[in-house]
Formats: C-alpha cells, structure tokens, sequence
C-alpha cells in the first residue's frame, strides 16, 4: 500500500515535470513572438518569470520522480525477492531439482530485477503520457481545435500504434532473450561447478561451443529488437514532424482568416514538439513489458511450484517422543517410494543407528525426520502432534541435520560455527570443538577461529570438514539430531574415528545416526537395518550379531575389509 501510494506519487511528479516542459516551450514560444512586437517590458515580465519557474520545476520534479519512483519500484522488488526466498526455502531441497541451479539463480537475480521495469518503465510512462499528452491535446485544441485533432491523431499513432509494431516485431527477439539468459546462466554456472571434471574428461571445449553458440543467438535477439526500437524510434519523430507540419498549415491559415492571434502561432506549433516527449518512451515501454511478462511468468513457476513438506502453524515445545508409524515416502516424481513402512521411536538421550547398503532410503529416512519430505503413507507426530500441523521451520530447531556432505561457507571456522548459534561466546565455540575433537587442531593454526575454510571447505580436509559441521550440529543444541552418513568418502581409519566421537559429542541427545559403515553401532541403543526402504532387521548391536542375518554378514564382511586394508597397508583407502 506504501509503496503503491509512493508510486501514484511519483507519476503525478512525472506528469508534472513533462508539463513543465510543455508549458515552458508554450510560453517561451509565446514570449518570443510578443517581444518581437516590442511591447512595454512590464507586459512580458510574467512570462519571463514562468518561463524561469517551468525551467526549474523541470528539473526538480523530474529529479524528485525518480527519487520516489526508484524507492518505491525497490520497496517492491526487496519484497518480491523475499518472496521467491522464502518459496524457494519452502521448496528445498526435494522440490528444487525440479529446476537447474543456474536457473533458480537467474529467476531469483535476472527475473526479480527485470519487474523493476514494471513500475519504471511500463506503468509510470503510460500514466504521464496519458495525462500530459491529454491536457496537451485539450490546451492546443482551445486555442485552435484543428491543431488539437491534428496533435491528438499523431500522439495516438506514436503512443499507439508504433507501440504495438514494435512489440508485434519484437516479441519473439523479446522472450528468446529473457529465456535464453536465464539458459546461459543455468550453463555458465553448470560450467564452472563441473569445470574439474570437465577439463579432466576433456569435455570443457564442447561446453564452451554450445555456450557460444547460446551466447550469438542472444546477441542476435538483441539485434532485432534493437532493430524494431529504431524503426519504433524513426516512426515517433516522422509522427512528431507531421503533427509540427499540420499545426503550422492549420495555424497559418487560421492566422490568415483572422480566427488565431499571430502571436499564439507559435505556441501552437511548438506545442507538439514538446508534447512528443511524453510518448518517445513507449515504444521501449512495450518492449519491456513482454520481457516483464516473461519473467513473471517465470516467477509464477516458481510460486506455483507444489512444496513437498505441508506447512502447519504448530510450534511444539518438546519433539518427545518422536514417533514414525507405518511410514512411507516418495519423492517428487519417483515412480515407488524410497521407504516402506517404516517404524521408528525416538526418546530423549536415545541413540539409534540406521544402517544399510546404498539406495537403501537411509537418506529419505534423515529428510523425512527433517521434514524436507512429507511421508506418502503413516504417520509421524512429535509429542503426539502430527507433524503437517507443525510450522517445518519450528520442527527443524528441535531436529538438527549434520548433512553427509556439510556445507561451510566460505568464511572463518568462527563465522561458519555461528551460523547454528549466532550469539554464541568464544568458551562456547571451544566447548563445541572440543565435543567434536577438533579443538586441538583448530588451536595449531596460526589464525586460530579467524582461518578461512575456503569455498565449500575446499581449504580443509573431508574429516575436517565433517568435524567442524558437528561441532556446530553440537553448538545448535538440537534435543534430537540426525547425522547422515557423516563418515562417508572418509578412509576407513578416520571414518571409524569420526563415528566413535560422533556418538561421544552428541551424548545425552537424542541421536539417528545413519550410517553405511557398522563400526561404531556397538554404541547405539537399537540398530536398524533397511533394504529396499523396508526395515529388515532391529535390535541392539549384540542382538543382531547373535543372529544369522544381514547385519551379521556385513559386519563380518567389513571386519574382513578392514583386516585386509591394514595387512595390505592401505589404510588411507576410501570407505565401501
Ligand atoms: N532428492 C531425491 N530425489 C529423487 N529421488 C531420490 C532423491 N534422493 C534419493 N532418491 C531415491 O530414493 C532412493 C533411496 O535413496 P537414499 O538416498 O535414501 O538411499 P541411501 O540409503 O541414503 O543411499 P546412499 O547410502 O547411497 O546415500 C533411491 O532410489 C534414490 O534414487
């Protein structure tokens, strides 16, 4: 409402800078052919001075225009953009592989920046057209109504009519341009994320001609529709001439029969001139619009796009005991789902580990707890609520996540621990360290909290890195927390290191640690073992080696792994 009011400001700012300049070119014209009868100075002095103030008011509401119409049009950019973030935080991640990355990044950056052109260049100029090329026609039409039909014909042809050319030439060049950008950017950034591989495989070049080629086919939208805004151009200045032309033959022959003061000449053929100015901007304003159209369009699937969590309101206090009952869940667009009927019961301080072989639905089962997917079947409650009635952002400050592939942001090791507790004190970030036993090393560096990990920790080890992601899984407090495979792609060495401090650190927590790898389930309350989605075997870790089942077997063939990586010394081997 603010800023809608800002912007009917900023058009009555705008039509009252163009009808400055209409009504200064009107009375100097008018000013000139009255002193070029030499009448007594006193009788000029008001136009004098008119003329001085539609100057100024030019410029000083011209400049105030954009002062309004720019905050306004960002007041709703800012908030359109928090839109699409929040949409796609409510998306993530299970519904955002619906999109390529890059495009994501170019609907959010391009799409967003692109309805600035909305208010700035579609809607303020139609509106000042409208009223300055209005009071225009109606001004020339009193004081010779020939004149004002004349001006009101050719200020509907270049308001109009070259409009609408232009856009009916353009509008191909128009849409393949804001699609094909977003293309580029969804491939430049394919490109540079795969750029290792790429150039290994040496696959970098075919990439790079694919991205050329986009590039010309851009270049060449952006040819044509330059070449309609020229016609557009041309079209508007040979309407602006013939609308001068016919003034002055209307005008003169006016003058000629006595109907028209000599004097007024002037002013009715300069007029036009300036009136002109009022729709020199809509052939590019119809341009712009089908590029706004596009993007909302683009904007539109985004918001369109069915979230794959339901968002309640519930904000629970406690997520004990957490209860997964006859559990199943698909993700988007899979033809079965990844679990089946799952049951699970988690208490406070209750440790279970859920182990099985890859593709199992171990991973489903961390983003079902998560709430980044919602079960297809069953039911899952905390505290007796089922969880589609709970806000998912509240369920997440109760469920913590340590992702098998923890992201660090490119700042310091303090930085990327504040980010689970933004106020935490340095003995805290210590204590977190230390949990996860990483504090030694953090201490040997020269920089201490303040060392940068580099881009997605490309400066720290994988082991590192998974530390330093538990030690702020750790520093958040989560009364439950899921760690997904956090020991994957480590050797097994520092796999069952990590695994053997991961249940250490989290102790008192309730913890799911999933996991593809057993050593490490002798700690765990109950193991439960998943194959195919289903739950196959659960039990304590005792319990299950008792047994001749899947679990036995694994654990016997990954002793004998094990035995055979350190006979053969090759423990920096990675992990099955
Ligand atoms: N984001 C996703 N979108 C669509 N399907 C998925 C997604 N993640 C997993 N799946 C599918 O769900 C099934 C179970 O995969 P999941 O990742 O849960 O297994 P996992 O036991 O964690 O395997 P891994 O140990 O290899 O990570 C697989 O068939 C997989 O293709």
């Amino acid at each position: 409402m603010y800023a809608l009011r800002r912007l009917v400001a900023a058009g009555a700012l705008g039509a009252g800078a163009l009808g400055c300049a209409v009504a200064l070119l009107a009375t100097s014209g008018w000013l000139i052919s009255r002193a070029s009868q030499q009448p007594p100075v006193l009788e000029l002095a008001v136009a004098v001075t008119a003329v001085r103030a539609f100057g100024l008011g030019r410029g000083v509401l011209r400049y105030a225009e954009r002062l309004v119409g720019h905050d306004a049009t960002f007041r709703v950019l800012a908030s359109l953009r928090s839109r699409v973030y929040a949409r796609l935080e409510r998306l993530g991640p299970a519904g955002l592989p619906a999109f390529r990355r890059g495009d994501l990044l170019a609907r959010f950056v391009s799409d967003v920046d692109q309805i600035q052109d909305r208010y700035l260049r579609v809607r303020l100029p139609i509106a000042v057209a409208v009223v300055v090329g209005g009071l225009s026609v109606l001004g020339a039409g009193l004081l010779l109504p020939a004149a004002g039909a004349a001006l009101a014909v050719a200020l509907l042809v270049a308001g109009v009519v070259v409009p609408w050319l232009t856009v009916r030439t353009a509008a191909r060049a128009e849409r393949e341009t804001v699609t094909d950008r977003a293309a580029m950017t969804a491939g430049v950034v394919e490109l540079l994320q795969g750029a290792p591989e790429l150039i290994a495989h040496g696959s970098a070049h075919g990439r790079l001609v694919a991205l050329d080629a986009l590039d010309r086919r851009l270049a060449r939208a952006a040819a044509r529709s330059a070449v309609a805004a020229g016609v557009g151009a041309g079209l508007t200045a040979l309407a602006t001439g013939g609308a001068v032309l016919a003034a002055l033959a209307a005008g003169a022959t006016a003058v000629d029969a006595g109907r028209l003061d000599p004097v007024l000449l002037a002013v009715v053929v300069l007029l036009p001139l300036a009136a002109f100015e009022a729709v020199t901007g809509l052939p590019a304003a119809a341009q712009s619009l089908v590029r706004v159209r596009e993007s909302t369009a683009r904007l539109n699937e985004v918001f369109a796009a069915e979230p794959p969590v339901a968002a309640g309101t519930g904000t629970p206090g406690s997520p004990f005991p957490l209860v997964l009952s006859g559990v199943s869940a698909r993700w988007p667009g899979a033809s079965r789902p990844a679990l089946s009927d799952v049951d699970l019961r988690v208490e406070p301080g209750r440790r279970i580990a859920v182990v099985g072989a890859s593709g199992a639905g171990k991973s489903t089962l961390a983003a079902v707890l998560v709430r980044f997917l919602d079960p297809s079947a069953g039911s899952f409650t905390l505290a007796g609520l089922p969880v589609d009635k709970l806000d998912p952002d509240a369920v997440r400050r109760l469920i913590g996540w340590c992702a098998q592939d923890a992201h660090l942001f490119d700042t310091s090791i303090r930085d990327n621990l504040r980010v689970a507790r933004p106020a935490a004190d340095e003995p805290e970030l210590w204590a977190a360290l230390a949990a996860a036993r990483i504090d030694g090393w953090v201490r040997s560096l020269p920089d201490g909290l303040d060392t940068p990990v580099g881009e997605r920790g490309a400066q720290v080890s994988g082991g590192q890195r998974q530390r330093l992601a538990l030690a702020r899984v750790v520093l958040a407090g989560f009364p439950v927390v899921v760690l997904d495979e956090p020991t994957a792609n480590l050797d097994p060495v520092t796999a069952d290191a990590l695994a053997r401090d991961l249940l250490a650190a989290t102790e008192g927590r309730a913890t799911v640690l999933i996991t593809h790898r057993l050593a490490g389930c002798e700690q765990a309350d109950e193991v439960v073992v998943l194959d195919a989605g289903r739950v196959v075997q659960r039990g304590t870790h005792e319990a299950l080696l008792a047994v001749d089942g899947p679990y036995r077997n694994w654990w016997d063939r990954e002793r004998r792994t094990d035995a055979w990586l350190s006979a053969t010394g090759a423990p920096e081997r990675v992990g099955d």
